[in-house]
């Protein structure tokens, strides 16, 4: 019988993390689980990227804070790693950058490794070149696939006009692929179901049910804290520490960049609205 080739998988998971939860641990469990249970995949790699400052949401509080909790959580894990070059940049960067940054680390080796023009020098080009690239690119190499993982909000947030770009969506779903959990109120199927575009990538789309409803939100973990309630297993020990000694939520901090108009995204889905 012939062996089932085992495809190497790095797991991004790209968010607020405002502040990190027991949750966003769980997911890449969850996904590592379910996708190495098929046979076809071992997962190698988690990488956690936390938004910049320039994302502008709604008491969003400093990334060096967002950075450093999450750099707590995963102290003990040998898999999951943060990495800071999101949190880092300027402007606001759409996940499809951010996904092509890390595709491009994964395989900077191999890119040394050849004169072959590759989706390295992706960047300068325009995207649809950068798709078939990155796909001759992963017909040609073993090397690891990244998959984007997130939970059922952000794939149902494809659906919300001009939010996201639908290039940068064939993009991640259909060069590279998504690993989505399920969240409570959510139907990932269906969603992929009744949409053509989705539904032409499905084989790339995972969807982890989470059979053990876990509805644990950096949103009602903010609230908790700026009422002084217990967040005590919500979120690991150290991590609680840290946001105590600093304070880090507060009714004030909930209300930074509440002033803000247009915030990046909104600048950005207005221009590409109107254009
Ligand atoms: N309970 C959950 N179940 C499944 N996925 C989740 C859950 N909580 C967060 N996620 C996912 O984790 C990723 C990063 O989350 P992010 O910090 O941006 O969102 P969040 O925890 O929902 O925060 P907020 O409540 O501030 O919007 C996203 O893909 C989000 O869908
Ligand atoms: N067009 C895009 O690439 C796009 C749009 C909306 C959110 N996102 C990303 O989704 C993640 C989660 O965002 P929210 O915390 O706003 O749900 C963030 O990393 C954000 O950068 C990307």
């Amino acid at each position: 019988m012939q062996k089932q080739k085992v495809t190497e998988v790095v797991l991004l998971a790209c968010g607020s993390f405002n502040p990190i939860t027991n949750m966003h641990l769980r997911m890449f469990e969850l996904a590592r689980d379910h996708l190495q249970d098929t046979g076809q995949y071992n997962v190698v790699k988690g990488i956690i990227s936390p938004v910049g400052d320039a994302y502008r949401k709604k008491g969003l509080i400093e990334a060096s804070h967002r950075l450093e909790m999450a750099r707590l959580a995963t102290a003990n894990s040998d898999w999951i790693k943060v990495d800071d070059w999101e949190s880092l940049q300027a402007e606001w960067l759409e996940t499809a950058k951010v996904v092509r940054h890390h595709y491009e680390e994964l395989h900077a080796e191999d890119h040394n490794k050849d004169d072959v023009d590759t989706v390295h020098h992706g960047k300068k080009r325009r995207v649809d070149e950068n798709h078939s690239e990155i796909s001759r690119h992963q017909e040609r190499r073993d090397g690891p696939k990244l998959m984007l993982l997130c939970g059922a909000d952000v794939l149902e947030s494809f659906a919300v006009p001009n939010l996201w770009k639908q290039e940068d969506i064939a993009e991640i779903v259909g060069c590279h692929g998504l690993v989505c959990i399920t969240r409570s109120g959510s139907d990932p199927y269906k969603f992929i179901h009744q949409s053509d575009d989705l539904w032409q990538h499905h084989r790339n789309i995972h969807v982890v049910h989470e059979w053990i409803t876990n509805e644990i939100s950096a949103t009602h973990v903010r609230r908790a804290l700026r009422r002084g309630y217990s967040v005590r297993y919500l979120l690991p020990e150290n991590v609680i520490d840290y946001i105590q000694e600093r304070r880090l939520y507060s009714a004030e901090s909930e209300q930074k960049n509440a002033d803000i108009i247009l915030a990046p995204l909104q600048r950005y889905t207005s221009a590409s609205s109107s254009s």
